[in-house]
């Protein structure tokens, strides 16, 4: 045996397990026997190719799609196994940015970020309104931002706005939905920032559905590629770099991914 062994062993906290999970609609099998750990404090990107089923194992991690077969457990709680009372609080240590920033259109985005406190929490009005301000500063929006409606923000500004509502509640957990697309790249790039910035500061777990290479070499300590109904292969961009398969060459070491990392050398 290794001596040394000990020395490497794994000893980061998995906060979200995914294990043997099958999803099918009908005879559509979208995840077939698919696992993925995360870590507390890292901010994973998960990708793959368009309609490979990211948003479903997103969706059924969340309890919103229902599997065929297999464990998810969220805090080392099998979701399965838990009653309702704690279901809602594994939902309360979670937050949520679906992609296009999913607003309510009729509430203010104080009130949007007032949604899951009044869900979970019972808490006097002004305590409520002081919380939204708090969460408005944090994701470095503007106190003025909190009377306006989605229809008067931009892109990038609805992008935050989400995200404070993500935070409401304090999560360890965020999921984050394709959350730089539409954005462009100084948006995008102050998104990542944001994010890295939360993870370092609130010691967040961030799980982020991305399309975006940018985000995923600047600011993912891990990726994992969905491909063939499972995670083919998880590790650092320098893991996906070498890592044989067609479609993970073209995506990492193809033509726009050549010039980020020329553009990342340049800058270094
Ligand atoms: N509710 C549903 N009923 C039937 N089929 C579904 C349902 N939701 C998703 N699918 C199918 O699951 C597959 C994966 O879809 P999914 O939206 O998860 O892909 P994706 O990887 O997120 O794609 P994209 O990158 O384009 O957002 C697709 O074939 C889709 O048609």
């Amino acid at each position: 045996m290794d001596p040394n062994a000990s020395r490497t062993e794994d000893t980061r906290e998995v906060v979200l397990s995914v294990r043997d999970v099958t999803v099918a609609f009908g005879d559509n099998v979208v995840l077939d026997n698919l696992s993925l750990d995360v870590y507390r404090g890292e901010i994973l990107g998960f990708v793959g190719a368009s309609g490979t089923g990211k948003s479903v194992l997103l969706r059924t991690v969340l309890g919103l799609t229902p599997k065929r077969s297999g464990t998810v457990s969220i805090f080392g709680l099998d979701l399965d196994q838990i009653d309702e009372q704690q279901r809602m609080q594994v939902d309360m240590r979670l937050g949520v940015l679906f992609q296009h920033g999913a607003l309510f259109s009729a509430l203010s985005v104080r009130e949007n970020i007032q949604v899951p406190m009044r869900e979970y929490l019972d808490l006097p009005k002004k305590l409520m309104d002081e919380l939204a301000m708090l969460k408005l500063e944090l994701v470095g929006l503007p106190p003025d931002a909190a009377d306006k409606f989605p229809s008067e923000l931009s892109g990038g500004m609805i992008k935050r706005a989400a995200l404070a509502r993500a935070l409401a509640l304090d999560p360890d957990i965020v999921f984050l939905d394709e959350p730089t697309s539409g954005l462009d790249p100084i948006g995008a790039a102050d998104f990542d920032e944001l994010v890295a910035k939360l993870r370092d500061t609130m010691g967040l777990t961030v799980y982020m559905v991305t399309h975006d290479l940018d985000s995923l070499f600047s600011v993912c300590d891990r990726i994992a590629v969905l491909g063939k109904k499972k995670v083919l292969v998880d590790g650092t961009i320098e893991d996906m770099m070498k890592f044989d398969d067609p479609w993970v060459k073209s995506y990492f070491r193809g033509k726009r991914a050549r010039q980020i990392d020329l553009k990342a050398r340049e800058q270094a």
